[in-house]
Order: C-alpha cells, then structure tokens, then sequence
C-alpha cells in the first residue's frame, strides 16, 4: 500500500504555498516542478484528499473487480489505485462507467473489462453532482448516469468522492441545473412536455457549448433533459425518482437513493469529511495516522 506520507506531503504543501500565495496553483507531479502541467487549486486538492483517503479505505488487497466511476475526481482515484502497485493491480480488472474512466483505465495501464463480463464488482468509487444528508445524489452532469447506476447497483459497496462543494443537505440547493434524465432520442419532446406537467416547467434539453450544434449524445446514443424541480420535490428524491422513472421513453434518471455505502469529501481545509449510510458523520485528518483518528 502507499506510504501515508504521499499524503501528507501534498497537504502541508498545498496549505503551506495557499497561504502564502493565494494564487499559486500546486503541481501534484513533483511540487518542486512548477511549469509541468497539472495543477492544483484548493478544490483540486480537495478531491484528491477525498479520493485518495477512499481508495485506502475501500479498495483493498482482496478486491479484484473493481468499478471506475465519472467526473473531475476519479482521476485521482486512477491515480491512487495505481499508487498501490503492480503486484495489487496485476490480478484486477477495471470496469468504467463511460468514455472518460474507459480512457483513464487504458492509459494507466490497467486492465479493462465491462459489466456484461462481471456483474458483481467488489468496489466502485465515483464522483457526484451533490449529496444530500442521507447520501441520495444527483448525478448525470457529464451524462454518464446510466452506466453509472448499472455499475453502483452492480457493486457490493459504491463509494462517492467529492470536494466540500458536492456537500449538501437537500439535494437541488447546490447543483442548480436540475435533475439529468437520460432519454431516448425520438421521445425527448413528449418527455418534456410530461415534465413540465409533472412539476418542472424549466426542463430543457442539454444542447452541446462547443463544436457540435445541437443535443448532446450520451456514450449510449440518448438525449439528455435536465430537469429542475423545487425543494418540496428534491427533499424526497426517491418519490421523484420513481415518478420521472415512469415515464414513457425515459432511460435512467441521475438520482442515486440509498445506493452509497458512504461519501468522502475533501474539505478546503485539506481533511476530509465522511458521511456514512448509517448517519455518522467522520472527519478525517490526513495529516493522522489511521489508528490515530
Ligand atoms: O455524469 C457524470 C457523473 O455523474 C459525474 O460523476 C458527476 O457529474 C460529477 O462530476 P464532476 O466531479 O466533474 O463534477
């Protein structure tokens, strides 16, 4: 296993150079480096603690099979699991929940399998759009949800990581863009129509920002609509989400109920807070031992 110090070391690093240089951008690489590429912002290291601190917990000699979720902190989940070694990762197989973890898996030499091989996976850690108090979450921001759900229910544990921003009480307070709700194509104008009957009268259907007119196309060739709904809806996402799931043509709706085992987020003070399924809330400081926390 990696030495906790790898840890430590880019945690006093980054507070130290924060500090100092409010706008100094930390390269985790080789911090000594500076112009080598990628940097460190406070929320980047927040999800680096989170996801590092979750692979040492839950990724472990005897997990095989192991799930790679989506999003801007899975990476440094890669990254941690290939911190763990070749002798652990030699016998594991890799299983991503889109094109992103598919690339990410490829490049750090690990070996890729897909869920129609391994339908029971030991572990997936993925990221999210936001969490609530009883870890339900919003995810889908990058229209990865389908796969996603397929790989978290396939999961004997399902891990979220996240930085404090992800941290909420009701869903909806922070990830103001609505609920994604993968569609297929052909029925996305009917779908939206039901939604905003149903209690989303801003729904709407995501289009592309750069370089291709027109909706964005999942890794499943769908349609997404985002679909916001007010607190009263989003303080029972599970009510929500077998109402919108009923829908003619839907294909799978980001909201994640009762799935996590637990969510690690990194803190802007460089620790990290874990929520449980059972309600206890952990504060982690990195800079402890294990066996000191
Ligand atoms: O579809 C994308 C996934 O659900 C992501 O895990 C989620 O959007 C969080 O992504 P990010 O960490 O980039 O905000």
């Amino acid at each position: 296993m990696p030495s906790p110090a790898l840890l430590n070391l880019d945690r006093e690093y980054v507070l130290a150079i924060h500090s100092a240089f409010p706008d100094f951008e930390h390269n985790p690489v080789n911090p000594n480096v500076k112009a080598v590429a990628p940097v460190l912002s406070t929320v980047e290291a927040a999800k680096r603690f989170a996801a590092f601190t979750a692979v040492d917990r839950h990724v472990l000699q005897q997990h095989k099979i192991i799930g790679i979720g989506s999003g801007s902190t899975v990476p440094y989940v890669v990254e941690r699991i290939v911190a763990q070694g070749e002798d652990l990762n030699r016998d594991r197989v890799f299983i991503p929940t889109g094109f992103q973890s598919k690339e990410l898996i490829v490049k750090a030499n690990l070996r890729l399998g897909d869920v129609d091989q391994y339908p029971t996976i030991d572990v997936t850690i993925d990221g999210a759009d936001e969490v609530d108090h009883d870890l339900n979450c919003i995810k889908g921001g990058g229209a990865c949800h389908l796969r996603e759900k397929v790989l978290a229910e396939a999961a004997e544990t399902w891990v979220i990581v996240a930085d404090y921003r992800k941290n909420s009480q009701v869903l909806g307070t922070t990830y103001k863009a609505g609920v994604p709700i993968e569609v297929a194509p052909f029925a996305y104008a009917k779908l939206l129509q039901n939604l905003h009957r149903l209690g989303s009268p801003g729904a709407v259907l995501r289009m592309a920002q750069t370089s291709k007119a027109g909706p964005i196309v999942t890794d499943n060739g769908n349609f997404v609509i985002d679909a916001p709904f007010d607190e009263e809806w989003m303080k029972e996402p599970h009510d929500l989400l077998t109402k919108i799931k009923m829908l003619t043509g839907v294909v799978e709706v980001g909201l994640f109920c009762g799935m996590a085992e637990a969510a690690y987020f990194g803190t802007a003070d460089g620790n990290v807070t874990i929520k449980w399924r059972d309600g206890r809330v952990e504060k982690v400081d990195v800079d402890k031992p294990a066996s000191k926390q």
